[in-house]
């Protein structure tokens, strides 16, 4: 369970997060979204402290991370994996190494990092591209290694900044179809900052708006699942001619 209580960040005089006092339970899919410029990063990177707020307490399963010494903090944070707009991968590192230097500065027995990295190679299906570099991979195949690394110090929670903002709407739905298998196979608590209203409908079950750095509204949905994925070029064509007769 994630607890914010009365938080608040100010950057200079600019109050980002104002007073917010959310919940978000064990198991959840609970999506953050409002205009830009609201604060949803800004919330979202208060929850692993990657952000320190000026006031308030940030609750982690029992643990209070605001309370807790830098070493602490830093052992708290392995049950909680990130992942970004922009992937965040090392541009010199192979998708192997990528995973695998997570399991490094966790201090992961050495003798099954191998295992393990393959372990989460398979679960985003790039066994083939292990040997691969970043630059060398799709957008969707760079969110996967993402993915794969933040999931190999098995967190309890993941956090999704923009996860899908630079994919194709097809990558997308790839993406959310990983991040709602993670959801339901290891049972991952996922919290996602999107402004992409489908998204957000698609995989979430509460989704908080934020406005000026509060909480506008806190709103219970069922979601719609994570649409079919078809690649066939005739799609594209059929679309796009749906488009004209509508249009016209
Ligand atoms: N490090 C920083 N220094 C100064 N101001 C910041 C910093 N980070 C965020 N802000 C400001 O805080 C406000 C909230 O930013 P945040 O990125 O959390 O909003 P957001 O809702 O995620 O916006 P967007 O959808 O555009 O990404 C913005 O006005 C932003 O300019």
């Amino acid at each position: 369970m994630i607890e914010l209580h009365n938080v608040s960040k100010k950057y200079e005089q600019f109050t980002a997060i104002d007073h917010v006092t959310i919940s978000i339970q064990s198991g959840e899919i609970f999506g953050l979204i409002g205009p830009s410029g609201a604060g949803k990063s800004t919330l979202l990177r208060l929850i692993n402290l990657l952000e320190i707020p000026d006031s308030g307490t940030v609750n982690v399963d029992g643990q209070i991370l605001t309370q807790l010494s830098q070493t602490a903090l830093y052992k708290a944070r392995k049950s909680i994996g990130m992942i970004f707009q922009h992937f965040n991968l090392l541009a010199n590192k192979t998708v192997y190494d990528n995973i695998n230097i997570s399991l490094k500065l966790a201090n992961y027995p050495k003798e099954q990092r191998r295992e393990r990295v393959e372990e989460c190679l398979r679960f985003v299906a790039l066994e083939n591209m292990r040997d691969s570099y970043p630059r060398q991979l799709s957008g969707g195949q760079k969110q996967r290694v993402a993915i794969a690394r933040a999931l190999a110090n098995k967190p309890r929670i993941l956090l999704c900044d923009e996860p899908t903002s630079s994919l194709d709407p097809t990558t997308t739905a790839e993406i959310l179809a990983v991040l709602q298998s993670i959801n339901n196979t290891l049972g991952v608590t996922i919290v996602i900052v999107s402004h992409e209203m489908n998204v957000i409908k698609s995989i979430c079950e509460r989704v908080c708006v934020l406005a000026d750095g509060q909480v506008y509204e806190t709103v219970g949905i069922v979601p719609k699942g994570v649409k079919s994925i078809n690649r066939h070029p005739q799609t594209f064509v059929d679309e796009l001619q749906r488009g004209e007769q509508s249009d016209a």
